[in-house]
């Protein structure tokens, strides 16, 4: 990965400084201070150690008479894998713990309350590949699978909640398989799983091939540090599936993806959708992508004149959160192993919804009039043409 770009923030800090940074912070991300958090020596150390990036900032609120601030500490964790795809079911997983479990250490000391993963953490996203062994095996039970298994331990040492997405193995209903974000409360049991709602089917994400469309609506789940909510991947192209989010109650939405620089994933937007879901929702939304090139054993193709190969192309990683009025941090870099912690007041979603009234004006009885009419098998599309009585 040498010749990679390593991330957008070192483009801009190489080549602007002075006046012209702090305006393009200020045009661009909506920052006008970095509020870069001070992370402790030991953190340092050990992410120096263990090779993976850290950084922490917060995002104030205003202070309020009749509330006290609600502060959160929120990590993402984005990782490469960690072992050979051509390597044993569970060796690969156990080596993805080993790596991530020292950065959930970290985040421990740092104080962490909430952490979420990129999607499909303890695995190589194999789908491109349609091949069914031995990628639906890394798939086990959303309640007491080894995944959660290893995680609870680790949620009710550091008290801290966990989203992980995972290959869901629903054993109960004739073995299906899904693709599902499991929520790990701070005492270490499982709150609640939602599933994938919208599932790729462009490019070599060949997801379908392995599991359906999510059957759990749009959960918000209440932890103790607060209402959270996950969009997996696809579903952040789609803006009603953020908008339930933010209908139900959520604080703060967690994008966990799998997604490449080139068409399919489309690196340009990246830094556009989950901000623009924080804007429209006054949420607190936090993407989180994978690291890294997956090579798996057969080379593949997916029908688009492409001629066969053998991964997916760079997961570009640059995992970034925003908060309720737009304001987002410097993301993640695109190629190496990271942990970024936002430090939330989450009474800034009052205070912008209160400021910017966008719920109150979002006429959401016109639409669903209006949508209702689009899915009859009649449906006109409401288009005026010239000269037209
Ligand atoms: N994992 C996943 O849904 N990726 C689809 C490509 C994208 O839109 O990012």
């Amino acid at each position: 990965m040498e010749n990679e770009t390593v991330s957008l923030e070192s483009i801009i800090n190489n080549n602007l400084n002075g006046r012209d940074l702090e305006e393009f912070n200020r045009i661009y991300y909506g920052r006008t201070d970095n509020h870069e958090v001070k992370l402790k020596e030991s953190s340092i150390a050990a992410a120096k150690e263990a090779d993976f990036e850290i950084a922490s900032y917060a995002f104030p609120a205003k202070k309020e008479q009749t509330r006290p601030p609600r502060i959160v500490k929120v990590g993402v964790i984005q990782h490469s894998i960690a072992a050979p795809t051509d390597r044993p079911v569970n060796e690969q997983k156990k080596a993805i713990f080993e790596k991530v479990k020292k950065i959930i250490d970290v985040a421990g000391q740092e104080g962490v309350n909430i952490i979420c993963f990129q999607e499909l953490w303890n695995m190589p996203f194999a789908f491109c590949t349609r091949e069914k062994q031995p990628w639906c095996e890394f798939a086990e039970s959303a309640e007491d699978g080894p995944t959660t298994r290893f995680l609870s331990e680790l949620a009710a040492k550091y008290a801290m909640v966990f989203v992980s997405s995972i290959l869901e193995r629903d054993e109960n209903h004739s073995d299906i398989l899904w693709n599902t974000a499991v929520i790990i409360s701070d005492t270490g049991s499982v709150i609640g799983k939602h599933r994938k709602n919208h599932i790729p089917r462009v490019g070599d994400f060949n997801e379908s091939n392995y599991y359906m469309e999510g059957n759990t609506g749009h959960p918000v789940f209440a932890t103790r540090y607060g209402k959270i909510a996950v969009n997996i991947c696809f579903g952040r192209h789609h803006v009603l599936n953020w908008m339930m989010f933010g209908q139900n109650g959520a604080e703060i939405v967690f994008n966990p993806s799998a997604t490449i620089a080139a068409e399919a994933g489309s690196e340009y937007m990246w830094n556009i959708e989950a901000r623009n879901a924080a804007i429209t929702n006054c949420y607190y939304t936090a993407a989180i992508n994978r690291v890294g090139y997956e090579e798996f054993p057969n080379e593949f193709t997916s029908a688009d004149g492409k001629p066969a190969h053998k991964d997916l192309g760079l997961f570009y990683g640059s995992s970034y959160f925003t908060g309720p009025d737009g304001v987002r941090c410097p993301g993640l870099s695109r190629t190496r192993d990271g942990l970024l912690i936002a430090v939330m007041d989450l009474n800034k979603n009052r205070q912008i919804k209160d400021r910017r009234c966008y719920y109150m004006t979002q006429r959401l009885d016109m639409y669903v009039s209006s949508l209702s009419k689009v899915l009859e098998l009649d449906y006109k599309p409401q288009v005026v043409h010239e000269n037209e009585k």
